[in-house]
């Protein structure tokens, strides 16, 4: 039986990972931490301005720093230990949701994907997801029927409620679950990405590695209001991203999108988009995005990062640098070694 970490060949992660967007929460700000020296160079009179004026508030940064680097050098292991105790101790309370089946899927997406698939159809399939789109390459359409959204909020928190260990999904968001931790990839995550997004991405995003997603990483966020509220301005360590609402009740929460992280911040215009339950928002990686407070309920999302080592392995879009690897468990952070693979890659780099 393949387990979730069983792959064609091996993916890697860029050594950045441990240096670099460094989420500083109380200023709001992404840094890069190589060595005492560079950050004081790069930072200081930054943060001076955002309101870090003493020694005290600088150290206590720094110590905060030197923790995340810490989390971020030790993940891997851990996220591995994690898994494997989860799968030992935690019984799910609704097996299904593991496994993709067709009637988890709304209609409207199914019908979708098979034009899209469709050779001939292609050129239909493509202006029937133009219509989707709610902001420049921002694309939305029903992706679940609502009683599969309903059962897998359930099997989260029962597995929220389990004695099971828990990673989080990032730094920026404190609440919600790492999927592969808890058993998806397999069952649920790589055919949802292969045989239904896909055929959508090849066509939406060719030029964004849209026709090579080779692997992702996917997880749950949840917003309450005496959790998280909202998420910062933002990109995403992906080519491509589907974002779901999976539920419950919540009342504001809408995601804005700016531009490409590119363009700076001044000259962009954000357009805010509401997020309906059951809906998913397809976007490229880099296209810079936040989520605001939400000011009643609960807001879960099924966030996939999906990934086209094709394009990773040539710059990573983190550091902006061609990558330099360093061996990572299951998909890691997507990159591959340029031999070995690119003929595999090649053969699934085509329309389909
Ligand atoms: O909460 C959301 O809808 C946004 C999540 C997101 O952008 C992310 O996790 O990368
Ligand atoms: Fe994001």
């Amino acid at each position: 039986m393949p387990s979730d970490t069983d792959h064609k060949w091996a993916f890697y992660t860029c050594s950045c990972f441990i240096t670099e967007n460094i989420f500083l929460e109380e200023f709001k700000l992404h840094v890069r931490f190589q060595s005492e020296h560079q950050f004081r160079s790069d930072y200081q009179a930054v943060l001076k301005k955002l309101g870090c004026g003493t020694d005290k508030q600088f150290k206590d940064i720094l110590n905060k720093i030197a923790e995340e680097v810490e989390r971020r050098q030790s993940f891997d292991v851990k996220s591995a230990e994690r898994a494997a105790v989860i799968k030992a101790v935690y019984t799910p309370l609704h097996k299904h949701v593991y496994h993709l089946q067709e009637s988890y899927l709304a209609p409207e997406f199914k019908q979708m994907v098979d034009y899209c698939r469709g050779k001939e159809a292609v050129e239909e399939g493509l202006l029937r997801l133009m219509r989707t789109e709610a902001a420049p390459r921002v694309y939305r359409f029903p992706v679940f029927e609502r009683t599969f959204c309903d059962d897998l909020i359930e099997e989260l928190e029962h597995f929220e409620q389990s004695a099971a260990p828990k990673g989080r999904p990032n730094t920026m968001n404190h609440y919600g679950v790492l999927l592969n931790e808890l058993g998806f990839d397999d069952g649920f995550v790589t055919p949802l990405r292969e045989r239904f997004l896909q055929p959508l991405t090849s066509l939406l995003y060719p030029d964004a590695g849209g026709l090579c997603l080779d692997s992702h990483k996917a997880f749950v966020v949840k917003y309450d209001m005496h959790e998280d509220l909202d998420l910062s301005y933002h990109y995403d360590n992906a080519e491509v991203t589907l974002n779901v609402s999976l539920g419950k009740e919540f009342t504001e929460g809408n995601l804005y999108f700016g531009d490409m992280r590119q363009v700076p911040l001044s000259e962009t215009a954000c357009t805010e988009l509401e997020h309906k339950v059951t809906e998913g928002l397809l976007h490229r990686g880099q296209h810079m995005h936040g989520a605001l407070p939400i000011s009643s309920g609960q807001r879960w999302n099924l966030v996939v990062w999906m990934r086209a080592s094709e394009k990773r392995n040539k710059l990573c879009p983190m550091c902006n640098k061609k990558p330099s690897l360093v061996v990572g468990e299951g998909f890691a952070d997507g990159f591959t070694q340029d031999s070995g693979s690119s003929l595999l890659q090649n053969v699934s780099c085509v329309l389909h």
